[in-house]
C-alpha cells in the first residue's frame, strides 16, 4: 500500500481499504478521476479491463436515487491510464449533506488521482447558448457554499488539506486548455466556456431567478460545486463540463391581471422543463462528450500532465 492508511480518519480509511483489496495491481493507484452528469452515464463505455462496485456496497458511500444516474464505480484503463470513473452522482437534494457528496473525491485521491474531470447536465442561461453545447466551466458561483452548505466546514482533515483553501485556480488553465485541443481533434466545434450557478434544487429556478443568476453566469445547475471545492481542496486538478440539456426560461410570467382571452389571443404557451427532457439530451450527447473526454486523457498522457 503506497499510503501511510495511520494518518486518515476511520471512514476514509475503512472505504479504501474495502476497494483496494478487490483492485487487481494495475489499478490499485489511478491517475484521473470522472464524474458522470444526469444522463451521461455512457462516458464509461470507453473504459477497458474494468472492476465495477455498486455504490450500495461501498463503506461511506450514498446509494444514487436520482434517475440518470446508475450508481456504480467503475476502475478500469482508459487511453492506456488507469482511471476512476462515478457512474451517477450524489445530489445534496436528495438529502445528503455536501459532506457525504463529496465524500468519493477524497477516497480518489487517496487512490493517486491528481486530475478530476466533472461532468453535468446544466439549464442555459447565455443567450449565446444552445441545447447540446458543451461548456468548459471557467469558474463557478456556489450558492451551497453560501449558505452554510460548504462540504468542508467541520472539522479540518489536515491529511487533505488546509484550513482556508484559497479558491482561485478552482478549474485549472492548462486543463482547459487541453480539453479545448481534445474537441477540436475530435472535430467538435459548439464548445463554449462559462461561469457555472450551483443550486441546491431540487426545484428548477423561476424567471426572475434565472434573469438574476444570468447576470452572474452561464449555465445553471445542482450538483459539481461541491465536488470542485473539495477536490481543489486536496490539491487536485479539476476540470468541469457542463452539458446544456435545455436553455433556461427568463420570461416574466404572465401578469396575473391579464384575462384568459388576452392569453389566449397571445398564442401563450407556458415554458417547461423536466428532468426526462435533461436526460433525453444528456443520453443524445453522451456519445460525444465520451469521444472528447478519452481523447483528453490521451493527450494528457502525451503531456504527462501530472
Ligand atoms: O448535475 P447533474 O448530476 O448532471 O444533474 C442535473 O440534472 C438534474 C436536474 O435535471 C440535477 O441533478 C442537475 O444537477
Ligand atoms: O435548467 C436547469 N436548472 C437547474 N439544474 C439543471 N440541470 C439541468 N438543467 C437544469
Amino acid at each position: 500500500m503506497s499510503i501511510d492508511l495511520s494518518k486518515f480518519p476511520d471512514n476514509y480509511v475503512n472505504c479504501y481499504k474495502y476497494l483496494y483489496d478487490k483492485l487487481p495491481n494495475e489499478l490499485k493507484s489511478v491517475k484521473m478521476a470522472i464524474v458522470c452528469g444526469s444522463g451521461l452515464n455512457n462516458l464509461a463505455d470507453k473504459i477497458k479491463n474494468t472492476v465495477t462496485f455498486d455504490y450500495k456496497d461501498i463503506p461511506g458511500f450514498a446509494v444514487s436515487t436520482v434517475a440518470g444516474h446508475r450508481g456504480k464505480l467503475v476502475f478500469g484503463i482508459l487511453a492506456n491510464s488507469p482511471v476512476v470513473c462515478m457512474v451517477g452522482r450524489f445530489h445534496f437534494y436528495e438529502g445528503h449533506s455536501a459532506q457525504k457528496v463529496s465524500f468519493p473525491i477524497r477516497i480518489f485521491r487517496m487512490f493517486g488521482a491528481k486530475v478530476l474531470v466533472l461532468t453535468n447536465a446544466a439549464g442555459g442561461l447565455n443567450p449565446n447558448y444552445n441545447t447540446g453545447d458543451l461548456v468548459i466551466i471557467r469558474d463557478h458561483v456556489s450558492f451551497l457554499n453560501f449558505t452554510g452548505s460548504n462540504p468542508l466546514i467541520g472539522q479540518n482533515e489536515s491529511i487533505f488539506g488546509e484550513r482556508f483553501p484559497p479558491m482561485l485556480n478552482v478549474y485549472n488553465h492548462h486543463l482547459r486548455y487541453l480539453f479545448t485541443q481534445a474537441a477540436a481533434q475530435c472535430n467538435y466545434t459548439n464548445l463554449k466556456e462559462g461561469t457555472y450557478i450551483c443550486l441546491s434544487g431540487p426545484s428548477y429556478e423561476t424567471p426572475a431567478e434565472a434573469r438574476f443568476f444570468s447576470t452572474i453566469g452561464d449555465v445553471v445547475g445542482m450538483s459539481t460545486a461541491p465536488e470542485a471545492t473539495v477536490g481543489n481542496h486536496c490539491g487536485m486538478q479539476v476540470i468541469g463540463i457542463s452539458l446544456v440539456t435545455n436553455m433556461v426560461n427568463q420570461k416574466p410570467t404572465l401578469s396575473s391581471f391579464k384575462s384568459p382571452e388576452e392569453i389566449a389571443a397571445q398564442n401563450y404557451e407556458a415554458p417547461t422543463i423536466s428532468h426526462a427532457e435533461v436526460i433525453e439530451v444528456g443520453n443524445q450527447k453522451a456519445k460525444i462528450l465520451e469521444g472528447i473526454v478519452e481523447k483528453f486523457t490521451e493527450i494528457l498522457e502525451q503531456n504527462n500532465f501530472e
